[in-house]
């Protein structure tokens, strides 16, 4: 692909320091939005865009962060965050090329998307960082993967650490093992809402409210996250702890496993860790 032509940094010689803008702001962007506000950054340091003109207004309102085009983001920001559809992307970034500064930092938060991708359709040496968090920053328990792509410095990642570190954890990674993290962490919290569903609809099953039974399995969800993080122990050891000779829950890992939900687990990791190479690739159908 060839390198647009981009200007230079002098073009831009009023550019204020660390302004973040976030470029797409959905679900993810404006989790992350919201979680840096909470952890202390300024509205004013804060740009947003939107592809439509009601929800550009809904963020303005909601968090007092101005609301511009993606050239005019790209222009006033120091960090880009992107936070678009994979499938819309390539669009994103043609629009963004001819603004982007090469000493502006461009973070991606899109599943698949490679810094690659992102470097090569940006000029020269423009720093790029892939980040795949997730929803929990939205109550700052996110788990944000941080891999650099070819330009970015220390300096960069310790700024991405920074800004994702602010709503939950960070970890460095090589790119290489992002779609795995993707399957894992990135998409994560919902294998999880979709396992309190079932239990719930068990609990109903069982005779139980539908609110008690929900309440019910979310605190032992609560419960058993809080043990996994804070207790030391490894899960088979936690699990074995809850496991009494001819007792309940035994009976119950016995049809897990009858049922192939370990099996099933990998697979869907595995399912998710594919899709995340396929959009890389540029299948988005
Ligand atoms: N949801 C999640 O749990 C996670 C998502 N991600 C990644 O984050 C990205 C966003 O996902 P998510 O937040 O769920 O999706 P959303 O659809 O909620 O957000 C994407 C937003 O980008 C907007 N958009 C698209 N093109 C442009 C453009 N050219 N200019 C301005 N805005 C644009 C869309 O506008 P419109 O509303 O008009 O469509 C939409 O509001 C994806 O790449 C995904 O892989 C990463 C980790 C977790
Ligand atoms: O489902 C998706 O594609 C996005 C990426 C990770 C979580 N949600």
């Amino acid at each position: 692909m060839s390198t647009p032509n981009k200007p230079s940094k002098s073009s831009t010689p009023n550019k204020p320091t660390q302004k973040v803008a976030v470029l797409g702001t959905g679900k993810i962007g404006e989790a992350l939005l919201s979680g840096m506000i909470r952890s202390g950054w300024a509205p004013a340091d804060l740009l947003v865009t939107a592809r439509r003109q009601e929800r550009a207004e809904e963020l303005r309102t909601r968090y007092g962060v101005e609301a511009l085009t993606n050239p005019g983001a790209a222009e006033r920001a120091d960090t880009l965050i992107l936070a678009c559809k994979p499938q819309d992307m390539a669009a994103l970034l043609a629009e963004l090329a001819p603004h982007v500064t090469t000493d502006t930092l461009v973070i991606s938060a899109a599943a698949g998307i490679t810094t690659a991708f992102i470097e090569e359709r940006l000029a020269d040496t423009t720093p790029v960082i892939r980040v795949m968090p997730n929803t929990p920053v939205l109550v700052d328990e996110g788990m944000s993967v941080i891999s650099a792509g070819s330009h970015a410095t220390a300096a960069d990642l310790a700024h991405a650490e920074d800004i994702f570190g602010a709503v939950g954890k960070t970890l460095r990674v090589p790119e290489t093992q992002q779609d795995a993290c993707t399957a894992l962490s990135g998409s994560g919290p919902a294998y999880f809402y979709f396992l309190v569903e079932a239990m719930t609809d068990a609990g109903i099953l069982l005779g139980l409210p539908r609110d008690k039974a929900h309440d019910l399995i979310v605190q032992a969800a609560i419960g058993a996250a809080v043990m996994l993080r804070d207790s030391g122990e490894h899960p088979v050891k936690l699990r074995e702890n809850v496991t009494s000779p001819a007792g309940t829950t035994i009976n119950a890992i016995r049809e897990l496993e009858n049922h192939g939900v370990r099996a099933a687990l990998i697979a869907a990791l595995e399912a998710a860790r594919d899709r995340s190479r396929e959009l890389a690739s540029g299948n988005n159908t």
